[in-house]
């Protein structure tokens, strides 16, 4: 049995009286996607956190290949490998794609004190990588990240964190500002990268998109994990119930009964 890349066991984290999240065990293997879903307030924003160094359980224990880890800093997590992409990608619109692509690890020429940024070489290895997860419309390292579409602002971000040696890719609702095509594009990349094994975690409250690409699944709810399961165990109206209905149907029917009172019949 392989070691999952990414481990977490009874994952708790309470602020003051509030708790975000209850007892959470996942885990994902190299080569897999993890979507995690779950309503607003779910606790997904924080689990995120937690895995990219920003907060710290308050208890439960994070591994990665087996090793507890416990990540000071959101810098102490990217060293190990964990890439975090955010809902607009972390990119700079006024900077070129391939200054984007490099921030804080420039190429340079020359030596110093007369060192400068190798535009060259990262246009093309900008352009290169993105080729390489499908994004063949960008041909140019000095474009405008800011004149990208939102999809391709995101499979720029992905492509910078595969390239700089991202293991554990946790994207945050990459496709939830996104419409229909620019959407297949994000799903293709994550694809691309589940490829060459890279563990994905997938955040989303789209049911659509996480089935289109999802091997494992888990479901929170108010903090807790309500369900997990594999690619093919749930139909998409049982996950769709289990994220928006039930409970919440039934305070919405309650609700809307106290406004409307009892159904008026005319004599
Ligand atoms: N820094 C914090 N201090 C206090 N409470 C917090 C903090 N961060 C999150 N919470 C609470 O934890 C719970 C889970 O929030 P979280 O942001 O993780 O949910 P989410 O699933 O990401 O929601 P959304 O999809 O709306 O972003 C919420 O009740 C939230 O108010």
């Amino acid at each position: 049995m392989t070691t999952p890349l990414l481990t977490l066991s009874d994952v708790s984290k309470n602020f003051g009286t509030n708790q975000a999240l209850s007892d959470i065990s996942l885990e994902v293997n190299p080569g897999e996607v993890l979507c995690l879903l779950g309503d607003n307030g779910a606790g997904k924003s924080t689990l995120i956190k937690i895995l990219s160094g920003v907060h710290k359980p308050s208890s439960g224990t994070v591994e990665v290949e087996g090793k507890p880890v416990v990540f000071d800093s959101p810098k102490a997590a990217s060293d190990v490998g964990i890439a975090t992409v955010h809902q607009y990608g972390g990119t700079f619109p006024l900077m070129s794609v391939a200054r984007c692509f490099f921030v804080g690890h420039e190429p340079t020429k020359g030596v110093w004190p007369f060192k400068y940024f190798d535009k060259k070489a990262a246009g093309e290895i900008t352009v290169r990588e993105m080729q390489k997860l499908g994004i063949t419309r960008v041909t140019d390292g000095s474009r405008l990240t800011g004149a990208l579409s939102g999809g391709e602002r995101q499979s720029l971000a992905i492509a910078r964190a595969v390239y700089f040696g991202a293991r554990v890719l946790i994207l945050d609702e990459p496709t939830s500002a996104l419409g229909v095509k620019q959407s297949t594009h994000v799903l293709r990349i994550i694809m691309h990268a589940r490829a060459q094994g890279i563990a994905v975690v997938f955040v989303t409250h789209n049911v659509t998109h996480a089935m289109a690409v999802g091997d494992r699944f888990a479901v929170l709810i108010h903090g807790k994990k309500a369900d997990d399961f594999r690619k093919g165990e749930r139909t998409r109206e049982q996950i769709t119930d289990l994220m928006a209905g039930g409970e919440a149907m039934a305070e919405l029917e309650a609700e809307l009964a106290e406004l409307t009172g009892p159904v008026q019949t005319t004599p």
